[in-house]
């Protein structure tokens, strides 16, 4: 059911709790010293701990404050096992983030339902950690692409924007159309438009750096901020991605479909004061770029 480990310094406590955790199907794990425990924590990620409180070397709440300081088990939850059932003794362990406290002798099935509420509880807050996940990614990215979309471009470009401002480092803006996109969408159907999308932004993830930061701006326009990038850089790129769209073609129900794209690449220069500014100059140098008849890259330098 549960992988649990149980931390004692004594061998027949441990011998006790194993044959009634595996009895109820658990798979134990066990550590004789806090520094073990931690070892073993580490190591097999358990879904519990069930912590003697009284051991040599670090006693039962110094090996909690350790587990709880790292990243990584901060979340297991932990149940006090101790001969000590002062007020005190169980205020300060749930204090320093002991789930629950229970006092030797116990009964193992007190001990159990503790153990289950402890779990459930842990797979509450997996399931809302997920949650947030995915509600993060449905506010950051555009689904059929899985790129940015454009409201959290401009939040991570602007920050990018506002760094290289202040540490006088370089930025550029990539803006990218594909060209005659109506006609992929009108011979080849919504489908094939769709997938023409999905590939473009492949080619652009597998020509740039992980630190450009790419965008589906809608339609079939897309958008990338490159930090510490200067405008020879930013065209090269661009030129790299406009070479990969040409070359490449993709299967739609038996056509193999191919497109070009065209790009107003710009960077940042003395007097800019808003990343818009950016984004406007790279728009202008597009639209040139289909004018001058497409599949092609402008810049401003
Ligand atoms: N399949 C698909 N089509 C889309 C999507 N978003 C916009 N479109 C279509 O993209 C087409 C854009 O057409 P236009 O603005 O005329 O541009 P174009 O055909 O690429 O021509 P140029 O940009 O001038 O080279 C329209 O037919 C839109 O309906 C989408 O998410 N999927």
């Amino acid at each position: 059911m549960a992988k649990v480990l149980v931390v004692d310094d004594i061998e027949d406590n441990i011998k006790l709790l194993c044959f009634n955790l595996e009895d109820d199907d658990h798979e134990v794990l066990t550590a004789n010293s806090g520094e073990e425990c931690l070892k073993q924590a580490l190591a097999h990620k358990p879904d519990i701990i069930l912590l003697d409180m009284m051991m040599p070397g670090w006693s039962g709440a110094e090996t909690l404050e350790r587990l709880k300081q790292e990243p990584s088990l901060a979340q297991i939850p932990v149940i006090m096992v101790s001969a000590n059932d002062a007020d005190d003794a169980i205020i300060g362990a749930i204090d320093i983030g002991a789930h629950d406290y229970i006092a030797k002798p116990f009964i193992y099935p007190v001990l159990a339902a503790r153990m289950r509420s402890a779990l459930r509880l842990k797979e509450s807050q997996e399931a809302l950690e997920k949650a947030n996940l995915s509600l993060s990614k449905l506010a950051s990215l555009d689904p059929l692409t899985e790129a940015y979309n454009r409201r959290y471009f401009f939040d991570l470009a602007k920050s990018e924007f506002a760094k290289s401002l202040r540490h006088n480092r370089q930025l550029s803006v990539i803006m990218l159309d594909v060209d005659h996109f109506k006609q992929i969408n009108d011979n080849f159907g919504h489908g094939a438009g769709d997938q023409a999308l999905v590939k473009l932004t492949q080619y652009c993830r597998d020509t740039g750096r992980e630190s450009d930061i790419l965008a589906r701006f809608g339609g079939e326009e897309f958008a990338i901020c490159c930090a510490d990038t200067d405008s020879k850089g930013a065209l090269a790129l661009a030129e790299r991605i406009r070479q990969a769209i040409e070359e490449a073609s993709f299967d739609y129900e038996g056509n193999a479909i191919k497109f070009t794209a065209s790009m107003g690449v710009t960077s940042l220069q003395p007097g800019d004061q808003e990343f818009e500014e950016l984004i406007s100059r790279a728009d202008k140098l597009l639209y040139q770029a289909k004018d001058e008849g497409r599949n092609r890259c402008i810049s401003d330098v």
